[in-house]
Order: structure tokens, then C-alpha cells, then sequence
């Protein structure tokens, strides 16, 4: 089957070190053995410079070993930002960009930004993608639980409970609606969430949901474990949910109501998520998943019946190529195609553990969690990368992968835009008939 492409990682942040800068940079030795040929990663803007941080990505990822696109997260908005996503889209390959509703005092931008983005992104063609939570609810949720004296990583999903994730989700749908363009909702975390994305889409409206793959299998029990180093691993955003909403993405999954799984994949090592020992604010968000990812879509959906093999390849491979305008080079085997591919044999098992996986990061939020269907071979152009658990690749040989603009989701959106010019019968040419 064609190689899987992970549509949301956060491999790059700056203060995750060393260690777990190489899951992207350098031996991309958990992706490749979880069956990933290719995952586009977010940018952060440096001292809010689109074209610094870019630039800074670049370089960095001069080693990659797997092919790699670029998303961009916006979080101020002025002349110089709206001329860099020009730039961006047209010149660096950069075809979405993502907003933070949640984040307050850091990455997270108000409804003002929001509009501004979606108006560029519609001019551009390129895809408006949003962390929605309401990140001023968050804020006060965040006040409340240290005010309770609730300070462990227990803190961290009281405070930001899933009707926020609701509320910042349609808010989002419906700003997006407003200004007519597609949106793409990342890791959707919850059943409010994801209700919210069916009933747009039942509408008629252009939105995409993307579960990850630690909503779609975890629960939230884990973070009032009494060892906080066990808790705090589970610390991620939106949090993982009470047992249930994980159900219900897996058969929204399964019915088409979301689209395709990404992981997010940003794992932190103990030490880091030791910061946050006195304080769950202080916990770096983000967990693991690229290794996993292929892995447990297959044991949680196809092996378990919900979905068939032909959906799983779209799930976890050709609809990210196609939302992500790279289809058939990816997402594919046909003739032309870039020749990733996996084999991944659904009678071999798995254990999943710290101690045997393949990133640098010593914490692993599916520790010995077990299931069928293993990847025992990673192509990657055509290449064998991964086979008997040994990673053969050569630094530098992962291509930046140019994402072109107007993905199929902007077919008819210049018609909805003459149909809706055309039903506002204005502005009505007066004349004066009379005077008062
Ligand atoms: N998801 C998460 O907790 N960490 C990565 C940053 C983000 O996407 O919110
Ligand atoms: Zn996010």
C-alpha cells in the first residue's frame, strides 16, 4: 500500500531538544519504522517572521530522511504578515496555514486575526486550518483549577473541557462560512467537536476534521495517575478526552464524518514535562504518534471492523495527498507516483513501548499497549528504508515537498461567491421621488 503521510506533526518546536528533534531532522528513525514516508510539519514564525522562520526550518531540515512539507502557523497579523503568506504560498510551497484559538499570551490569535487570515487564505487558495479551543475560557478554566488548588496534570483537562473545544470549533466553521472559504480542523479531540464539523459538512460546507491518533485510542484516566511523570505524558491539547468521545471519533472515522488521522506528533522527553511538576500550565503540551499511527489505525479500525483496507490507505495516506494537493504523486501507486510504499502485514503483532521504540523521546503515551498489524517494510523513492528493524537512509535524502494551491475544496468556490453577490439584490440604485 502506499506509504502513510502524517498531515500534522510539531516535530520542530525549538525547546524540545535534541532528542526529539531527531524523530524529524536527523534519523527519522520513528517515522520510517511506523510506516511513514512523508509529514508536513508546522512552522512557527520567528520573532514573527514568516520568512525568518522558514528560513530557519529550511536549514534545519537539511538531513531530513523522509520527504517533508511545511504548514505555517500565523499568530499576529499586519501588512508584512499578509505579504509573506503571498510569498509563502507562491514562491515557498506553502499551501496552509494554521491558526491558534487557544494559547492566550502566546500563539493564540482573537476573531479579528481570525477573518483577516481567512480572507488571505481564500485569496491565495490556500487551506485555513484551526486549533480550536476558546482560549480566554481556557485561560479562566486555567485560574479556576489553581485557585481549587488543583495544580497536577489532572489541572490541565478540567480546565479546558470539551464544550470549549465545541464552541471555538463552530465559531470557526461558521467565521469560515462567512467568508466562504474551506477550513480544516485539527486534532479534533471530542464528541462536541466533532458534531459540530458533521452538521457543517451535512450543510454542504467545506470543512475537513482531522482526529489524531491519541484521541482516537486513549482516554483521559491516565491523567489523574498519582505518579506525575506517568500524568504528565498525557498532557496534550485539546486534552484527551473522558472514555467515549475516543469511540466516537473511531466511527465518525468510519462513516466519513472526519476525513483522516494525524498524530500531532510532539513528543517531550520526562525532563521537560518535569517543568510543570508544581504547576499543570507549566507542562510542555504534546505527545507522541508517528511511529504509532499506522499501527494502531489499523489493529483499532480495520482490524477491529469498522473500516475496510481501502479506507484505511485513504485515511492514512491518499486524502492527506489530496487535501494537501500532492495527489498522485503521493498517496498512490501508479505509474509517475514518487514509489513510497509499505508493507504491512496484518498477521504480525505489536507492543509498543519506551524502552523498543524508535524515537529519542524516553516517554511513550501507548506504553504496552498491543495489537496486530505491524509495518515490516518502509520504501521511500523507490528505496528500501526500513526492514528487519533496521533503519537504512541517508541524511539529506528527504525532499521538501512544494504543497501547490487551490486544493480541490476551492473547485465552486468562485460560483458560491457569484451565487451569493447575485442573492444579495444590492446595493439598490435609489433615485429621490420624493422630498420629505
Ligand atoms: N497539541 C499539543 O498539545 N501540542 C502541539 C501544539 C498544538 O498543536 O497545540
Ligand atoms: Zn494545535
Amino acid at each position: 500500500m502506499p506509504g502513510g503521510i502524517d498531515p500534522h506533526t510539531h516535530l520542530a518546536f525549538e525547546f524540545m531538544g535534541t532528542e526529539t528533534m531527531d524523530d524529524f531532522f536527523t534519523g527519522q528513525a520513528a517515522a520510517l519504522a511506523g510506516g511513514t514516508t512523508m509529514h508536513i510539519d508546522f512552522v512557527i514564525p520567528v520573532d514573527g517572521s514568516l520568512t525568518a522562520g522558514f528560513e530557519a526550518y529550511e536549514k534545519k531540515s537539511k538531513k531530513a530522511c523522509m520527504d517533508f512539507g511545511f504548514h505555517m502557523a500565523i499568530t499576529k497579523w499586519d501588512e508584512v504578515v499578509s505579504k509573506e503568506m503571498e510569498i509563502m504560498v507562491q514562491e515557498k510551497g506553502i499551501n496552509s496555514f494554521k491558526f491558534f484559538m487557544a494559547y492566550k499570551g502566546a500563539l493564540m490569535i482573537n476573531d479579528d486575526l481570525l477573518l483577516e487570515g481567512f480572507k488571505k487564505c481564500k485569496s491565495l487558495g490556500a487551506l485555513a486550518m484551526v486549533h480550536a479551543e476558546n482560549g480566554d475560557a481556557v485561560y479562566e478554566g486555567q485560574k479556576r483549577m489553581i485557585e481549587l488548588g488543583i495544580t497536577g496534570p489532572e489541572g490541565h483537562a478540567l480546565s479546558r473541557p470539551a464544550v470549549l473545544e465545541g464552541e471555538a470549533t463552530a465559531r470557526a466553521i461558521r467565521l469560515a462560512s462567512f467568508i466562504n472559504t474551506p477550513l480544516y480542523v485539527v486534532h479534533v479531540m471530542s464528541i462536541d467537536a466533532m458534531e459540530e464539523i458533521a452538521k457543517a459538512r451535512i450543510s454542504g460546507q467545506k470543512v475537513i476534521g482531522e482526529p489524531v491518533v491519541s484521541g482516537l485510542v486513549l482516554n483521559d484516566s491516565w491523567l489523574w495517575d498519582s505518579d506525575f511523570l506517568t500524568a504528565a505524558r498525557f498532557v496534550m491539547s485539546p486534552p484527551i478526552r473522558a472514555a467515549g468521545h475516543d469511540k466516537a471519533l473511531q466511527a465518525a472515522l468510519s462513516t466519513g464524518v472526519l476525513q483522516l488521522v494525524g498524530t500531532d506528533h510532539c513528543a517531550f522527553n520526562s525532563k521537560q514535562k518535569a517543568l510543570g511538576i508544581d504547576d499543570f500550565r507549566k507542562i510542555p503540551n504534546g505527545v507522541n504518534g508517528i511511529e504509532e499511527r499506522m499501527h494502531l489505525v489499523w489493529d483499532t479500525m480495520v482490524e477491529s471492523g469498522q473500516i475496510s483496507v481501502t479506507d484505511y490507505v485513504r485515511i492514512t495516506s491518499t486524502d492527506c495527498a489530496r487535501i494537501f494537493n500532492i495527489y498522485p504523486r503521493k498517496g498512490a501507486i501508479l505509474a509517475g507516483s514518487d514509489a513510497d510504499i509499505i508493507i504491512l502485514n496484518p498477521n504480525s503483532s505489536f507492543e509498543i513501548s519506551a524502552k523498543s521504540h524508535h524515537s529519542r523521546s524516553d516517554t511513550n503515551v501507548f506504553e504496552g499497549r498491543r495489537g496486530k498489524g505491524k509495518v515490516e517494510v518502509t520504501i521511500a523513492g523507490g528505496r528500501i528504508v526500513w526492514q528487519n528493524d533496521e533503519l537504512k537512509v541517508v541524511p539529506g535524502s528527504g525532499k521538501y515537498i512544494k504543497l501547490p494551491p487551490y486544493n480541490y475544496l476551492f473547485s465552486g468556490i468562485d460560483k458560491a461567491e457569484a451565487n451569493y453577490l447575485a442573492s444579495l439584490k444590492a446595493p439598490v440604485k435609489r433615485t429621490i421621488i420624493s422630498k420629505a
